[in-house]
């Protein structure tokens, strides 16, 4: 991704952030990325690690309509991911997706409350709902309304280690290509 790029995307991120009332810390610890597949449009998210603990993680993330986080699954983090505003669509599988349709039925906490779903079934979710994302359950998600602000709490968090992604192209961090000095530092600047 170019420099000048995250630099716009933190902009559009902060703007949103301030008008829908999120005030960030001082020296928030932005994380951008475009999961390596140099098209952050269709396939990339903004993100603000509030609290990073032993224990635990808070997270705020910003993402456009249809702007997808990739399939993806943890071995240890537990996560709840909330629509704060607008509107987010999250699928779920009970295994890695690219292994085809398994036809499995599970359970899942949406709005703390075990509702059984299907492998592959989307949950939509309105500004003030979550789900709870237990390791292993695979997970991918994108807003449906233009912006969307989305909440992450979670056990702790190892953005190296503990992302796997179903598809073999997608990696967590993007390649930057220095155009222009950057705005921020992001966490995985040197
Ligand atoms: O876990 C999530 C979203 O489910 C994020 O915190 C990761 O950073 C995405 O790779």
């Amino acid at each position: 991704m170019k420099r000048s790029a995250i630099n716009k995307v933190i902009g559009a991120a902060k703007l949103f952030f301030n008008q829908n009332g999120w005030t960030l810390p001082p020296s928030p610890r932005w994380d951008v990325t475009d999961f390596g597949l140099d098209s952050f449009l269709a396939s990339g998210l903004v993100l603000v690690n509030l609290a990073e603990e032993v224990e635990y993680c808070e997270k705020l993330m910003y993402a456009v309509k249809n702007q997808l986080t990739p399939a993806h699954t943890h071995k240890k983090k537990k996560e709840d991911i909330i629509c704060r505003i607008g509107k987010l669509v999250i699928q779920l599988w009970s295994k890695d997706p690219k292994k085809g349709e398994s036809g499995d039925s599970f359970n899942v906490k949406i709005n703390g409350v075990f509702c059984l779903v299907k492998s592959g079934d989307t949950i939509h979710l309105s500004a003030g709902e979550r789900v709870t994302i237990v390791p292993g359950i695979w997970h991918a998600f994108y807003p449906s309304s233009e912006e969307c602000i989305i909440g992450e709490v979670s056990t702790a968090n190892d953005d190296l280690n503990d992302n796997f992604f179903s598809d073999a192209e997608v990696g967590r961090f993007s390649e930057i290509l220095e155009d222009e000095p950057a705005i921020v530092k992001l966490v995985s600047d040197k």
